[in-house]
């Protein structure tokens, strides 16, 4: 590890990478050292908003987030190291993937940003699905295309450009059009043999009818896809001044292949190797498998992406995990200030999942639907966020916040029932990475209780996503031709800093009793979305 005037000097002569991920509710900016230790990070809190029945965040926050991150983690280098941030050897992007970005030939953006978290492309999906044999999730980029076109939207004849949000940030930072292929992998399928596009099934969309009448050709307006470890641009002169207005950094930092959270979580927990498992855990959660077999066959709640040196994933994805948790954090937090007690975020959060270690192994009978929008593996078209008890249930805090855990890896636990019994794929541990795991244990031992599986979660866990992504900027800068399951191997993780807790007899059993319950009450969920109207 650096000493203070060794990380100055790393800083001054830039020896140093950048990883910025825009997540779901926090866009973040790590800054790390070529020993790959976190010199300094900074993050920008932001939230997703239902507009017109359009989840969508406006494009101006994107700017305002990464501006205030970087600001945020210059500051921090500034006052630790006495050193302004002037030069960058190499910068990743990272954000959530999929969804909808799409450009006329003027590059002005077309309709507002369509976030992966929307299910209104249900028509789509179905269709590509059936015509591809492969699965097409509504929340890929192109059910959103697809969708647009079935709708008739005004707006399509004039795409020029689509892409993710990394590749946008990425593009005006560097003037690429690019992506890295794990997140061109939630655009479009991609042919693992070509390390492109499945040019077969780029040519059965073009064919069909109501595409065809288009002015445009997929090909012409997708991102170019790049695997890990390749140069994908410089940072621009307009680039670095986007990225710091105060005009301290400068142009000429490498760029790499921007890539999904997917990706960068699999680089962070070092799952990039075959039949190795991780789960991401946040707005939504996904567990992802690196397979080592093709699939049996296509299954609507098991998405196939790709690691960012391209080889073939197995997720499971759900929606909604930590919003509802949110939703109540904030309410107590409401509660707490009325009472003139003021809490810094990560104080809330523990003082309430510390709550969980007294309660019942079952919550006490409590169940919770965390639905803050529709459900992919419950089959859930929208979200309707209920708390339900019993007369009889043992309704104290402890089971209130545990049920609030519980139930953020209920839809996962049930998408995850399906990858193993129906494809037999498990692995011996998961490492899990996200902001829930800032409180540690807590959440870790739900997790594996929940999944009745090891979990180990790594030091950097909170930041597992940004810190990814920096290292993937220093693959893409300096590899010696290594491929990157060895550059993670020998040279990244070469002494982790990791804890793993396994499952324990009484809380997986617990964890089944609820899990039943909430299997049981699903009708409920559909009930109130088919009786309560989103009045938006
Ligand atoms: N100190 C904390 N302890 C536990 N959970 C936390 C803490 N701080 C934040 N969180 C949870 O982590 C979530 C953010 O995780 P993150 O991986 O950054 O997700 P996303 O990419 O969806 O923004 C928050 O929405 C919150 O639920
Ligand atoms: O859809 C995917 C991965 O397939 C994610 O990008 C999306 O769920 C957003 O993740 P976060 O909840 O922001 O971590």
């Amino acid at each position: 590890m650096m000493n203070l005037i060794e990380a100055a000097q790393a800083i001054k002569s830039g020896q140093v990478s950048l990883g910025i991920e825009l997540g779901s509710t926090r866009i973040k900016a790590v800054l790390v050292a070529q020993d790959f230790q976190t010199i300094a990070s900074g993050s920008y809190v932001w939230e997703n908003q239902l507009e017109d029945g359009v989840w969508t965040y406006p494009i101006d926050a994107v700017w305002t987030g990464i501006q205030a991150s970087y600001m945020q983690m210059a500051a921090e280098v500034q006052s630790k190291y006495h050193e302004p941030i002037t030069t960058i050897k190499s910068i990743g992007v990272s954000a959530m993937m999929h969804g909808y970005l799409a450009f006329s030939k003027d590059d002005q953006l077309l309709v507002p940003f369509r976030t992966w978290r929307n299910n209104i492309t249900e028509q789509a999906a179905d269709e590509l699905t059936e015509q591809f044999n492969f699965n097409i999730p509504q929340r890929w980029s192109i059910a959103h295309l697809y969708q647009a076109i079935l709708n008739d939207e005004a707006h399509v004849s004039q795409v020029a450009f689509m892409t993710t949000l990394a590749g946008y940030v990425h593009w005006q930072l560097s003037g690429e059009k690019v992506l890295g292929i794990g997140d061109a992998s939630g655009v479009f399928p991609i042919d693992p043999q070509t390390g492109s596009y499945d040019a077969r099934l780029v040519t059965q969309f073009d064919q069909i009818k109501r595409v065809q009448q288009q002015p445009w050709q997929l090909a012409d307006i997708l991102p170019t896809v790049l695997p890990a470890g390749h140069t994908a641009g410089q940072l621009t002169p307009a680039g670095a001044q986007l990225l710091d207005p105060s005009g301290n950094l400068m142009a000429g930092s490498l760029m790499a292949p921007p890539e999904g959270d997917a990706g960068t979580g699999m680089v962070g927990t070092n799952s990039v190797r075959k039949r190795t498992g991780n789960i991401s855990v946040g707005t939504s959660a996904f567990s992802m498998v690196v397979l080592d077999q093709p699939l049996k066959q296509v299954h609507r709640d098991i998405d196939m992406v790709m690691t960012p040196d391209g080889s073939p994933v197995a997720m499971v994805h759900t929606n909604n995990c930590s919003s509802d948790i949110n939703a109540w954090a904030n309410l107590f937090n409401e509660f707490a200030a009325r009472l003139g007690v003021s809490l810094a975020p990560d104080r809330l959060y523990e003082t309430l999942f510390l709550e969980a270690t007294h309660a019942d192994q079952d919550a006490g009978g409590l169940i919770n639907y965390s639905y803050l929008s529709g459900e992919n593996v419950t089959k859930m078209p929208a979200g309707r966020p209920l708390f339900v008890r019993q007369p009889h249930s043992h309704f104290n805090l402890p089971n209130f916040i545990q049920t609030q855990l519980y139930a953020a890896f209920a839809p996962l636990k049930i998408g995850m029932d399906i990858l193993v019994k129906e494809e037999q794929i498990k692995t011996d541990v998961m490492i899990a990475q996200g902001g829930l795991f800032k409180t540690p244990v807590v959440g870790q031992q739900v997790l594996a209780n929940a999944l009745n599986t090891p979990i180990t979660v790594m030091s950097n866990a909170g930041e597992g996503g940004p810190w990814g992504m920096a290292v993937l900027a220093m693959f893409a800068a300096d590899n010696n031709g290594q491929t990157l399951d060895d550059f993670l191997d020998h040279n990244v993780f070469t002494n982790p800093e990791s804890m793993t807790l396994s499952p324990e007899a009484a809380g997986v059993a617990g964890y089944q009793t609820f899990i039943e319950a909430y299997q049981a009450g699903l009708p409920i969920e559909s009930a109130a979305i088919a009786a309560i109207k989103d009045e938006k």
